[in-house]
């Protein structure tokens, strides 16, 4: 299993070994042992899975307030993602800085999002399959977001904002100078 930081370190790329034989392939995509022996020691209580039927599909930028908050890891068992991972840790260095990742399953990798980000992705590709465990419950009391085109972010997101599919919700999140402090 590799892991690697990205340009905000606590947002961590993880790629598992993938064993290919002529029957095709065997992948542990989760090992709670190994994960802690490189300082991931994380108790994931609920896996998701969602499908997004087309390329463009924005969902997100999510995260879910305390006593709720989550750590996330990610992957993609179909298609392609472009991750985004938005830091709104108030007293943080990096704070309303974001970093982005290709997450696919041809890459096989993995990102995990830490308790104090807004998370959210772009599809890259038609019928994209994410499937992410989760270290809390979800609480739609605790359930918030932030504005994924908001300037002030200044996210390169595949799609203008015309022609992504969001739903309802999606469109109607604070801007990152209205979120208050959450974390
Ligand atoms: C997140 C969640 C949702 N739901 C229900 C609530 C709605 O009736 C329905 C769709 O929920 P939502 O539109 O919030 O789903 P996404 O837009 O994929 O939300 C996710 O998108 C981004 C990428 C995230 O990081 C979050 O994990 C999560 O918020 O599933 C549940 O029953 N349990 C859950 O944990």
């Amino acid at each position: 299993m590799d892991i690697v930081s990205l340009d905000i370190p606590d947002v961590k790329i993880i790629r598992p070994k993938k064993f290919g034989d002529h029957r095709g392939f065997f992948s542990e995509t989760y090992n709670k042992k190994a994960f802690a022996a490189a300082g991931i020691d994380l108790d994931f209580v609920q896996d998701n899975q969602s499908l997004s039927a087309e390329v463009g599909t924005v969902r997100g930028l999510h995260f879910q307030l305390p006593p709720f908050a989550q750590d996330k890891l990610l992957r993609v068992v179909r298609g392609a993602i472009l991750d985004v991972a938005v830091d709104i840790r108030r007293n943080s260095p990096t704070y309303g800085q974001h970093v982005t990742a290709v997450i696919s399953a041809a890459e096989w990798n993995q990102i995990l999002v830490p308790i104090g980000f807004a998370h959210g992705f772009c599809t890259l590709e038609p019928d994209t399959e994410v499937i992410y465990k989760v270290t809390n419950y979800y609480s739609p009391e605790h359930d918030r977001g932030l504005l994924w085109n908001d300037p002030a972010l200044g996210i390169d997101w595949p799609v203008s904002g015309d022609k992504a599919r969001l739903s309802d919700k999606d469109h109607k999140h604070p801007p990152l100078a209205e979120l208050g402090d959450c974390f």
